[in-house]
């Protein structure tokens, strides 16, 4: 068999040793350069090293692609063969019990989670719940200009009190410290401890899977916490259901939504309520690491917040907050979220996929059983889609020379990944991610906080963080203040209708 050109590994392990456990993408974008063009039929990308790289480790094949050519060709049109994950014994069979529709192999479950959920979360549908996502960005503004020093905890507060009010309709979470949000970080935490490389021997040797829980205290505890979870994640659903069935839900939910005739697609109560918990397991973290992205970026290119805030100004004025009516006509405010997705992809590597038979591509062989990773920051660089500046963060990428978006239709990047496994809640995120970033941006001037000598603290691109899967911005500090004397007024009253119409208020 002829592989895809890759570097060469050592006996026994292969490139184990070669495949850094941080920005890996990185590394998988520089191999490009040096395990070249491939020998290809028919297009382009005779001239664009390294499309496709092959990787052995400790035996497993690794398939990395690097160009948005090679990703469709074998995300999207073969996507039978290509949509798969990867086995997670620890994360996605024993604390999941293999209903987490993220870790989901290709199979039934999967597939009904997948309907279901593209139902309810579709462009059309996911319109409903624009409402609470309004209410959530008023909320966030406030709380920036109040309390900037906490401004992380705003944005993880306001981004899991959105996605909790859709899936669950709940009322908005008023404080970070609220025991749900503990509860969920707590399951976040142990989920990205059990997906990471190396942290459980069973990963790389399966045979361990036989052992009885009694032996094996990682299954042991792995059961016990699948148990509490699923008891807590089934509570929260049928509280739904029986608001829904008394009549006393009080706007549409997510799980409401799936209990409407033909959108459940089969699922059990139990699968239904595991499906809702995977949505805050896939929004939280991309949602508000790509907020906090944007807080940073504001500070580096204060002429692009200018430049945003005189659209705002011309199109919203100043007696309101910005709303979902305002999108079509406010394309800076897009072109800065695309270019934020390009730029700094949330999830750089994406989610690895998995083949389910052998396959052969432009004449190299690609193994069932391979692990496919979607490397989107290279794509997100392809030469062949984007024409110039392709490492600066450039907004303009996606304006025409009007100023309007080039293709309101496409999204732009390709952080959402591709084929059967894109992501789902695609809409519902960029829907955040705009009342966010034009309500912010509406309220506010976000500046560095200054040295002892006056001179601004702005943090260089290359402090930026990275903890596995997820890329962050440096550490800093702002100082947020109202752009105009109404604001104040403006929110707070906003404020008040919002946290007094809520069940939350009059419990
Ligand atoms: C900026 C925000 C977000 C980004 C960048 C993002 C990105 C991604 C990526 C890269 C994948 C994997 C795609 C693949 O395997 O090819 C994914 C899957 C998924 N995302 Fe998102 N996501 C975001 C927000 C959300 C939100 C808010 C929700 C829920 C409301 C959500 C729900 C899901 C689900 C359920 C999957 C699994 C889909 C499947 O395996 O079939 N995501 N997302």
């Amino acid at each position: 068999h002829r592989y895809p050109p890759g570097p060469k590994g050592l006996p026994l392990v292969g490139n184990l040793f070669q495949v850094p456990l941080k920005k890996n993408w990185e590394q998988f974008d520089s191999w490009k350069k040096d395990y070249g063009k491939i020998r290809c039929s028919s297009y382009v990308h005779c001239n664009i090293p390294g499309p496709i790289l092959y990787l052995n480790l400790a035996g497993q094949p690794i398939i990395v692609l690097n160009t948005k050519k090679v990703a469709v060709d074998l995300l999207e049109r073969r996507a039978t063969n290509y949509s798969s994950r990867p086995r997670f014994i620890v994360a996605g069979e024993y604390l999941n019990g293999g209903c987490n529709m993220i870790l989901a192999g290709y199979g039934d479950i999967w597939r009904r989670m997948r309907r279901s959920s593209e139902y309810a979360l579709g462009l059309k549908t996911s319109s409903q719940y624009q409402p609470t996502q309004s209410d959530e960005a008023v909320l966030l503004a406030y709380d920036l200009i109040h309390s900037t020093d906490q401004w992380e905890n705003h944005i993880f507060r306001a981004v899991i009190s959105s996605i909790l009010s859709i899936v669950y309709d709940l009322p908005p979470l008023t404080s970070f410290e609220d025991p749900i949000i503990k509860f969920l970080l707590g399951l976040t935490r142990r989920l990205d401890e059990a997906l990471y490389p190396g942290s459980f021997a069973v990963e790389f040797l399966p045979i361990l899977d036989w052992l009885p829980p009694w032996l094996a205290k990682w299954k042991r505890e792995a059961i016990k916490d699948y148990q509490n979870y699923t008891s807590k994640f089934e509570q929260m659903f049928s509280n739904v259901k029986d608001a829904s069935v008394k009549g006393e839900a009080e706007q549409s939910s997510f799980c409401a939504t799936l209990l409407k005739p033909g959108a459940r697609h089969s699922l059990s109560d139990h699968e239904l309520a595991w499906l809702a918990a995977s949505l805050f397991m896939a929004g939280y973290e991309t949602s508000s690491n790509t907020m906090t992205w944007f807080m940073y970026l504001m500070i580096l290119f204060p002429e692009i917040q200018t430049k945003a805030q005189e659209q705002l100004d011309q199109v919203v004025g100043r007696s309101r907050p910005p709303t979902f009516a305002d999108a079509k006509h406010l394309p800076y405010i897009w072109a800065i979220i695309k270019e934020m997705l390009r730029w700094r992809p949330p999830a750089p590597i994406s989610v690895p996929h998995a083949t389910v038979a052998d396959d052969y591509y432009e004449g190299y062989f690609i193994p069932k059983n391979s692990i496919v990773i979607p490397n989107i920051w290279s794509i997100n660089r392809d030469p062949e889609v984007y024409e110039n500046r392709i490492e600066d963060f450039y907004p303009e990428h996606h304006l025409d020379s009007e100023g309007k978006l080039k293709d309101a239709l496409d999204e732009g990047h390709f952080a959402f990944g591709f084929g059967h496994r894109s992501c789902v809640g695609r809409h519902v995120a960029n829907n955040t991610l705009f009342v966010d970033v034009a309500t912010i941006l509406w309220a506010m001037k976000i500046e560095p906080v200054k040295d002892e000598h006056g001179k601004p603290i702005v943090p260089s691109i290359d402090e930026e963080r990275s903890g596995g899967i997820l890329l962050n911005p440096p550490k800093c500090q702002f100082t947020c203040t109202s752009r105009f004397e109404e604001v104040d007024m403006i929110l707070q009253q906003a404020r008040d209708d919002i946290l007094k119409s809520t069940r939350y208020s009059q419990e």
